[in-house]
Protein backbone atom coordinates (compact mmCIF):
# COMPACT_ATOMS: atom_id res chain seq x y z
CA UNK A 1 0.00 0.00 0.00
CA UNK A 2 1.67 3.60 -0.72
CA UNK A 3 0.76 6.51 1.29
CA UNK A 4 -1.80 8.85 -0.08
CA UNK A 5 -0.94 12.00 -1.11
CA UNK A 6 -2.56 14.82 1.24
CA UNK A 7 -4.61 16.89 -1.51
CA UNK A 8 -5.44 20.70 -1.18
CA UNK A 9 -8.35 22.08 0.08
CA UNK A 10 -8.67 22.96 -4.13
CA UNK A 11 -8.55 19.66 -5.26
CA UNK A 12 -11.09 18.37 -2.55
CA UNK A 13 -13.25 21.01 -3.69
CA UNK A 14 -12.90 19.89 -7.94
CA UNK A 15 -13.61 16.80 -6.73
CA UNK A 16 -16.48 17.55 -4.65
CA UNK A 17 -18.08 19.52 -7.42
CA UNK A 18 -17.35 16.16 -9.88
CA UNK A 19 -14.49 17.65 -12.04
CA UNK A 20 -15.02 20.99 -12.34
CA UNK A 21 -15.63 23.63 -9.77
CA UNK A 22 -16.91 27.18 -10.61
CA UNK A 23 -15.70 30.61 -9.63
CA UNK A 24 -17.50 33.88 -9.23
CA UNK A 25 -17.85 35.94 -12.60
CA UNK A 26 -16.95 39.79 -12.49
CA UNK A 27 -16.45 41.52 -9.02
CA UNK A 28 -16.40 45.22 -10.21
CA UNK A 29 -18.81 44.49 -12.84
CA UNK A 30 -21.66 43.76 -10.33
CA UNK A 31 -20.48 46.38 -7.88
CA UNK A 32 -21.02 48.84 -10.48
CA UNK A 33 -24.38 47.10 -11.63
CA UNK A 34 -25.65 48.26 -8.54
CA UNK A 35 -24.29 51.74 -8.85
CA UNK A 36 -20.71 51.95 -7.20
CA UNK A 37 -18.69 54.44 -8.80
CA UNK A 38 -15.18 52.99 -9.65
CA UNK A 39 -13.62 55.08 -11.58
CA UNK A 40 -10.58 55.89 -9.58
CA UNK A 41 -6.84 54.28 -9.33
CA UNK A 42 -8.43 51.73 -6.74
CA UNK A 43 -11.02 50.44 -8.98
CA UNK A 44 -13.17 48.10 -7.49
CA UNK A 45 -11.02 48.02 -4.33
CA UNK A 46 -12.72 52.06 -3.48
CA UNK A 47 -15.39 50.06 -2.41
CA UNK A 48 -13.81 48.51 0.73
CA UNK A 49 -13.26 51.95 1.99
CA UNK A 50 -17.00 53.41 0.82
CA UNK A 51 -19.18 50.31 0.72
CA UNK A 52 -18.23 47.17 1.80
CA UNK A 53 -21.44 46.34 2.51
CA UNK A 54 -22.09 46.25 -1.20
CA UNK A 55 -18.77 44.23 -1.54
CA UNK A 56 -20.81 41.46 0.86
CA UNK A 57 -24.06 41.68 -1.18
CA UNK A 58 -22.12 40.89 -4.65
CA UNK A 59 -20.15 37.96 -2.97
CA UNK A 60 -24.06 35.97 -1.68
CA UNK A 61 -25.17 36.71 -5.19
CA UNK A 62 -22.71 35.04 -6.94
CA UNK A 63 -22.91 32.15 -4.39
CA UNK A 64 -26.43 31.95 -4.82
CA UNK A 65 -25.59 31.59 -8.92
CA UNK A 66 -23.68 28.44 -8.35
CA UNK A 67 -20.09 29.81 -7.76
CA UNK A 68 -18.14 27.30 -5.65
CA UNK A 69 -14.96 29.55 -5.60
CA UNK A 70 -15.54 33.56 -4.32
CA UNK A 71 -12.40 35.59 -5.47
CA UNK A 72 -12.06 38.67 -3.09
CA UNK A 73 -12.28 42.32 -3.93
CA UNK A 74 -8.43 43.38 -3.35
CA UNK A 75 -7.37 43.06 -7.02
CA UNK A 76 -6.43 47.18 -7.37
CA UNK A 77 -6.38 47.22 -3.05
CA UNK A 78 -2.88 48.10 -2.61
CA UNK A 79 -0.73 49.39 0.30
CA UNK A 80 0.89 52.35 -1.60
CA UNK A 81 -2.18 52.87 -3.46
CA UNK A 82 -3.92 53.35 -0.28
CA UNK A 83 -1.24 55.27 1.01
CA UNK A 84 -1.55 57.90 -2.14
CA UNK A 85 -5.16 58.01 -0.90
CA UNK A 86 -4.05 59.65 2.30
CA UNK A 87 -4.42 56.57 4.64
CA UNK A 88 -1.73 54.89 7.00
CA UNK A 89 -0.01 51.42 6.04
CA UNK A 90 -1.91 50.18 9.50
CA UNK A 91 -5.33 51.40 7.95
CA UNK A 92 -4.66 49.87 4.42
CA UNK A 93 -3.68 46.41 6.08
CA UNK A 94 -6.81 46.41 8.07
CA UNK A 95 -8.74 47.31 4.36
CA UNK A 96 -6.99 44.34 3.11
CA UNK A 97 -7.60 41.94 5.48
CA UNK A 98 -11.33 43.48 5.49
CA UNK A 99 -11.61 41.98 1.87
CA UNK A 100 -11.31 38.85 3.21
CA UNK A 101 -13.29 38.72 6.00
CA UNK A 102 -16.08 39.79 3.89
CA UNK A 103 -15.42 37.46 1.68
CA UNK A 104 -15.27 34.51 4.23
CA UNK A 105 -18.17 36.14 6.67
CA UNK A 106 -20.52 35.76 3.40
CA UNK A 107 -19.73 32.69 2.24
CA UNK A 108 -20.33 31.27 5.96
CA UNK A 109 -23.36 32.76 6.55
CA UNK A 110 -24.68 31.46 2.97
CA UNK A 111 -23.45 28.11 3.98
CA UNK A 112 -25.06 27.73 7.31
CA UNK A 113 -28.52 28.93 5.61
CA UNK A 114 -28.21 26.61 2.75
CA UNK A 115 -26.73 23.51 4.00
CA UNK A 116 -29.52 22.04 6.20
CA UNK A 117 -31.76 22.88 3.18
CA UNK A 118 -32.88 19.03 1.73
CA UNK A 119 -31.95 18.83 -1.89
CA UNK A 120 -29.50 21.69 -2.40
CA UNK A 121 -27.09 21.80 -4.83
CA UNK A 122 -24.28 24.40 -3.12
CA UNK A 123 -20.86 23.14 -1.95
CA UNK A 124 -19.43 24.87 1.02
CA UNK A 125 -17.03 27.60 -1.20
CA UNK A 126 -13.51 28.64 -0.85
CA UNK A 127 -12.77 31.77 -1.13
CA UNK A 128 -9.59 33.16 -2.53
CA UNK A 129 -7.66 36.47 -2.08
CA UNK A 130 -7.09 38.55 -5.13
CA UNK A 131 -3.91 39.84 -6.18
CA UNK A 132 -4.23 41.53 -8.93
CA UNK A 133 -0.77 42.14 -11.08
CA UNK A 134 1.38 45.43 -11.10
CA UNK A 135 -0.56 46.81 -13.99
CA UNK A 136 -3.70 46.42 -12.25
CA UNK A 137 -1.93 48.63 -9.49
CA UNK A 138 -0.49 51.42 -11.93
CA UNK A 139 -4.09 51.68 -13.30
CA UNK A 140 -3.04 52.17 -17.19
CA UNK A 141 -4.30 49.12 -18.74
CA UNK A 142 -0.88 47.59 -18.44
CA UNK A 143 -1.94 44.27 -17.41
CA UNK A 144 -3.29 44.02 -20.99
CA UNK A 145 0.23 44.85 -22.47
CA UNK A 146 2.97 43.66 -20.17
CA UNK A 147 4.58 46.63 -20.52
CA UNK A 148 6.33 47.68 -17.27
CA UNK A 149 9.14 49.79 -18.79
CA UNK A 150 13.20 49.82 -18.25
CA UNK A 151 12.99 50.03 -14.62
CA UNK A 152 10.81 47.42 -13.38
CA UNK A 153 12.34 44.47 -12.30
CA UNK A 154 12.43 40.96 -10.51
CA UNK A 155 12.71 42.68 -7.00
CA UNK A 156 10.75 45.74 -7.84
CA UNK A 157 7.97 43.49 -8.71
CA UNK A 158 8.61 41.05 -5.19
CA UNK A 159 8.62 44.64 -3.58
CA UNK A 160 5.11 45.34 -4.45
CA UNK A 161 3.70 42.18 -3.99
CA UNK A 162 5.56 41.11 -0.86
CA UNK A 163 3.38 43.23 2.31
CA UNK A 164 0.15 42.48 0.53
CA UNK A 165 0.54 38.52 0.12
CA UNK A 166 1.34 38.35 4.01
CA UNK A 167 -1.46 40.22 5.16
CA UNK A 168 -3.61 38.47 2.82
CA UNK A 169 -2.91 35.26 3.83
CA UNK A 170 -2.66 36.17 7.66
CA UNK A 171 -6.52 36.91 6.91
CA UNK A 172 -7.02 33.27 6.82
CA UNK A 173 -7.98 32.80 2.74
CA UNK A 174 -8.68 29.44 1.60
CA UNK A 175 -6.42 30.00 -1.72
CA UNK A 176 -4.22 32.65 -2.96
CA UNK A 177 -5.62 34.01 -6.86
CA UNK A 178 -2.97 35.97 -8.70
CA UNK A 179 -4.94 37.79 -11.32
CA UNK A 180 -4.17 38.97 -15.14
CA UNK A 181 -0.47 38.33 -15.28
CA UNK A 182 0.68 40.14 -18.18
CA UNK A 183 4.40 38.92 -18.74
CA UNK A 184 7.13 36.07 -17.14
CA UNK A 185 8.92 38.47 -15.10
CA UNK A 186 5.76 38.79 -12.58
CA UNK A 187 5.43 35.17 -12.60
CA UNK A 188 8.94 34.54 -11.47
CA UNK A 189 8.29 36.80 -8.65
CA UNK A 190 4.84 35.89 -7.74
CA UNK A 191 6.57 31.92 -7.49
CA UNK A 192 9.60 33.36 -5.56
CA UNK A 193 7.44 35.23 -3.22
CA UNK A 194 5.30 31.90 -2.43
CA UNK A 195 8.47 30.01 -1.74
CA UNK A 196 10.26 32.95 0.02
CA UNK A 197 6.86 33.23 2.29
CA UNK A 198 6.48 29.46 2.63
CA UNK A 199 2.80 29.85 2.17
CA UNK A 200 1.23 27.41 3.09
CA UNK A 201 -2.23 27.85 1.13
CA UNK A 202 -2.86 26.79 -2.70
CA UNK A 203 -2.25 29.05 -5.32
CA UNK A 204 -3.21 29.47 -8.50
CA UNK A 205 -1.62 31.88 -11.46
CA UNK A 206 -3.69 33.14 -14.47
CA UNK A 207 -2.46 35.48 -17.02
CA UNK A 208 -4.42 37.40 -19.55
CA UNK A 209 -4.04 36.88 -22.92
CA UNK A 210 -4.88 39.53 -26.09
CA UNK A 211 -3.63 37.73 -29.37
CA UNK A 212 -5.65 34.40 -27.81
CA UNK A 213 -1.96 33.20 -28.03
CA UNK A 214 1.03 34.41 -26.12
CA UNK A 215 1.19 36.21 -22.82
CA UNK A 216 0.45 40.13 -23.40
CA UNK A 217 4.52 40.88 -23.30
CA UNK A 218 4.97 38.69 -26.31
CA UNK A 219 6.51 35.96 -24.38
CA UNK A 220 5.20 32.48 -25.12
CA UNK A 221 3.64 31.01 -22.47
CA UNK A 222 6.04 28.06 -22.63
CA UNK A 223 8.63 30.69 -21.32
CA UNK A 224 6.00 31.69 -18.29
CA UNK A 225 5.04 28.29 -17.62
CA UNK A 226 8.22 26.88 -17.45
CA UNK A 227 9.37 29.27 -14.33
CA UNK A 228 5.47 28.38 -12.63
CA UNK A 229 6.17 24.30 -13.49
CA UNK A 230 9.09 24.43 -11.14
CA UNK A 231 7.88 25.22 -7.86
CA UNK A 232 5.20 22.97 -5.94
CA UNK A 233 4.03 25.82 -4.23
CA UNK A 234 1.14 26.69 -7.14
CA UNK A 235 -1.22 24.54 -8.05
CA UNK A 236 -2.94 25.91 -10.96
CA UNK A 237 -2.36 28.16 -13.86
CA UNK A 238 -4.33 29.85 -16.10
CA UNK A 239 -6.33 32.70 -17.89
CA UNK A 240 -8.31 35.39 -16.68
CA UNK A 241 -10.23 38.35 -18.18
CA UNK A 242 -9.30 37.25 -22.06
CA UNK A 243 -11.95 36.89 -24.68
CA UNK A 244 -13.87 33.86 -24.05
CA UNK A 245 -13.26 33.04 -27.66
CA UNK A 246 -9.60 32.07 -26.85
CA UNK A 247 -10.19 29.93 -24.50
CA UNK A 248 -10.56 26.71 -26.56
CA UNK A 249 -7.42 26.98 -27.84
CA UNK A 250 -5.30 27.84 -24.72
CA UNK A 251 -6.61 25.06 -22.94
CA UNK A 252 -5.54 22.55 -25.36
CA UNK A 253 -1.83 25.16 -25.19
CA UNK A 254 -2.48 24.25 -20.95
CA UNK A 255 -2.48 20.79 -20.83
CA UNK A 256 0.45 20.43 -23.35
CA UNK A 257 2.58 22.79 -21.04
CA UNK A 258 1.81 21.67 -17.43
CA UNK A 259 0.49 19.13 -15.08
CA UNK A 260 -1.00 22.07 -13.26
CA UNK A 261 -4.89 22.42 -12.66
CA UNK A 262 -6.13 24.61 -15.36
CA UNK A 263 -8.46 27.48 -14.33
CA UNK A 264 -9.99 29.85 -16.93
CA UNK A 265 -12.60 33.05 -16.38
CA UNK A 266 -12.33 35.05 -19.46
CA UNK A 267 -14.21 38.00 -19.88
CA UNK A 268 -17.06 38.48 -21.94
CA UNK A 269 -15.23 39.42 -25.36
CA UNK A 270 -15.39 43.35 -24.45
CA UNK A 271 -11.65 45.08 -24.52
CA UNK A 272 -11.02 47.01 -21.81
CA UNK A 273 -9.68 51.06 -23.16
CA UNK A 274 -7.08 51.61 -20.62
CA UNK A 275 -6.60 55.32 -21.58
CA UNK A 276 -10.71 56.14 -21.71
CA UNK A 277 -10.92 53.75 -18.71
CA UNK A 278 -14.24 51.92 -20.05
CA UNK A 279 -14.79 48.83 -22.23
CA UNK A 280 -15.11 49.20 -25.79
CA UNK A 281 -17.77 46.91 -27.31
CA UNK A 282 -16.15 43.45 -29.65
CA UNK A 283 -17.39 39.94 -29.89
CA UNK A 284 -19.01 38.71 -26.77
CA UNK A 285 -20.49 35.79 -26.03
CA UNK A 286 -24.07 35.97 -24.15
CA UNK A 287 -24.91 33.71 -20.93
CA UNK A 288 -26.24 31.01 -22.95
CA UNK A 289 -23.00 30.48 -24.97
CA UNK A 290 -21.07 30.63 -21.58
CA UNK A 291 -22.94 27.58 -20.54
CA UNK A 292 -22.33 25.58 -23.89
CA UNK A 293 -18.67 26.58 -23.66
CA UNK A 294 -18.38 25.76 -19.96
CA UNK A 295 -19.16 22.45 -20.88
CA UNK A 296 -16.69 22.30 -23.53
CA UNK A 297 -13.73 23.77 -22.10
CA UNK A 298 -14.48 21.22 -18.88
CA UNK A 299 -14.56 18.39 -21.30
CA UNK A 300 -11.25 19.44 -22.91
CA UNK A 301 -9.85 19.45 -19.27
CA UNK A 302 -10.35 23.04 -17.58
CA UNK A 303 -10.70 22.00 -13.89
CA UNK A 304 -11.90 25.43 -12.77
CA UNK A 305 -14.06 27.17 -14.34
CA UNK A 306 -16.04 31.05 -14.18
CA UNK A 307 -16.15 34.64 -15.51
CA UNK A 308 -14.09 38.19 -15.43
CA UNK A 309 -15.15 41.70 -15.96
CA UNK A 310 -18.71 41.82 -18.03
CA UNK A 311 -19.73 38.56 -16.82
CA UNK A 312 -22.43 38.77 -14.25
CA UNK A 313 -24.51 36.54 -11.31
CA UNK A 314 -26.77 35.29 -14.37
CA UNK A 315 -23.37 34.21 -16.87
CA UNK A 316 -22.53 32.43 -13.65
CA UNK A 317 -25.70 31.08 -13.06
CA UNK A 318 -25.84 29.24 -16.96
CA UNK A 319 -22.02 27.68 -16.03
CA UNK A 320 -22.80 26.61 -12.99
CA UNK A 321 -26.26 24.82 -14.18
CA UNK A 322 -24.92 23.61 -17.39
CA UNK A 323 -21.95 22.09 -15.20
CA UNK A 324 -24.16 20.11 -12.93
CA UNK A 325 -26.22 18.44 -15.66
CA UNK A 326 -24.73 15.19 -16.53
C1 LIG B 1 -9.23 44.50 -15.13
S1 LIG B 1 -9.05 46.15 -15.64
C2 LIG B 1 -10.58 46.57 -16.29
C3 LIG B 1 -9.02 46.95 -14.06
C4 LIG B 1 -8.93 48.42 -14.06
C5 LIG B 1 -7.58 48.92 -14.43
N1 LIG B 1 -6.50 48.31 -13.68
C6 LIG B 1 -7.56 50.40 -14.19
O1 LIG B 1 -7.41 50.85 -13.06
O2 LIG B 1 -7.72 51.16 -15.13
N1 LIG C 1 -11.32 39.79 -9.59
C1 LIG C 1 -11.36 40.99 -10.40
C2 LIG C 1 -10.59 40.75 -11.65
C3 LIG C 1 -10.53 41.91 -12.54
S1 LIG C 1 -9.67 41.58 -14.00
C4 LIG C 1 -12.80 41.34 -10.71
O1 LIG C 1 -13.57 40.42 -10.99
O2 LIG C 1 -13.17 42.50 -10.67
ZN1 LIG D 1 -11.43 41.02 -15.42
Amino acid sequence: MGIKRKTTLLEDLIDKAGGCAVIDGGFATQLERHGASINDPLWSAFCLIKDPHLIQKVHLEYLEAGADILVTSSYQATLPGFLSKGLSAEEGELLLERSVKLAVEARDSFWNSKKRVPGHTYNSALVAASIGSYGAYLADGSEYSGCYGPDVNLEKLKDFHRRRLQVLVEAGPDLLAFETIPNKLEAQACVELLEEESVQIPSWICFSSVDGENAPSGETFKDCLDVINKSNKVNAVGINCSPPHFIESLICKFNELTNKAVVIYPNSGEIWDGKAKRWLPATCFDDDNFGLHAKRWRDLGAKVIGGCCRTTPSTIYAISKALRER
